[in-house]
């Protein structure tokens, strides 16, 4: 996604797709480019989290895995990375990026957060998370092992029991991606993407197992792994890095 091509396509909307990325995987590539697709996106910012809120310590550091997102999207010019989490001293809360990013693209820019089902579920633990629909549309894909699917969303989301919640969704669904366009936030939106049952969590165990974890994530990303030794905690005792 150029420069150039960003000013030429300033009102279409733009995808954010943040994560631990620890490390990034063919679902999370995936996601992206489904979503860019299906809803109608100019592109999709990928925003690794420097200090991943809501979870313990990643098992690789905030460069190493913004080095791996770069390798991951190198070559897909509906792709780009964001660094401004990792390079941030505070933890990467979502509403401050958000805020940025509304400063940086401007107030009429419709803005579309992507999020997995489970990312999703959590959300009304989020900090300042009622603050987000004024920023952003939300748009959540169907995730295995998180049922329901997406297209029986929200009724039957675990989260939707949250009275609060389920209200709030309920206002604010929209099933036409065409929505999106014709508001800079506000509309939270499902969408099918083919399911992928790979995790960062079997990515990493596997590789601490001495296992292999080929055609889970693109070569480039394993190279970086391997020639950075990361994910060997279990088979040396301790952490390499
Ligand atoms: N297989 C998948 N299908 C759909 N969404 C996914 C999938 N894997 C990750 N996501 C989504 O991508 C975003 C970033 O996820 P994250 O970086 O935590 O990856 P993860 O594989 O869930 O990691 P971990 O196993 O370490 O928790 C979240 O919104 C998450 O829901
Ligand atoms: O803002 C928050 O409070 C918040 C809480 C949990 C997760 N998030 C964001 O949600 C995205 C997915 O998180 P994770 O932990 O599944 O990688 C990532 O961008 C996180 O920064 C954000």
């Amino acid at each position: 996604m150029s420069a150039a091509t960003d000013t030429a396509r300033a009102d279409a909307p733009l995808g954010l797709l943040g994560g631990t990325f620890d490390p990034i995987h063919f679902a999370h590539l995936r996601l992206a480019e489904e979503a860019r697709e299906a809803l109608g996106l100019h592109g999709v910012r990928l925003i690794p989290a420097g200090q991943p809120p809501h979870r313990g310590e990643p098992g690789s550091t905030a460069q190493d895995r913004l080095a791996m997102a770069r390798l991951a999207t190198a070559g897909n010019d509906g792709l780009e990375v964001d660094d401004g989490e990792v390079l941030a001293p505070q933890k990467s809360y979502t509403v401050p990026t958000l805020e940025r990013l509304r400063a940086e693209l401007g107030p009429q820019r419709p803005l579309v957060l992507i999020l997995g089902a489970d990312a999703f579920e959590g959300l009304p633990q989020w900090h300042r998370w009622q603050e987000l629909f004024s920023l952003a549309h939300v748009a959540v894909a169907n995730r295995p092992g998180h049922a329901p699917h997406a297209r029986r969303w929200p009724g039957t989301l675990p989260s939707a029991r949250l009275p609060a919640f389920a209200a709030l969704c309920e206002g604010r669904h929209v099933s036409d991606p065409a929505e999106l366009r014709a508001a800079p936030a506000g509309r939270i939106i499902p969408f099918d993407m083919t399911p992928l049952a790979i995790s960062a969590t079997l990515i990493r165990d596997l590789i601490g197992h001495g296992h292999s974890a080929r055609y889970l994530l693109p070569d480039s990303v394993l190279d970086y792994i391997g020639a950075n030794g990361l994910y060997t905690r279990n088979l040396t005792g301790h952490a390499s890095s």
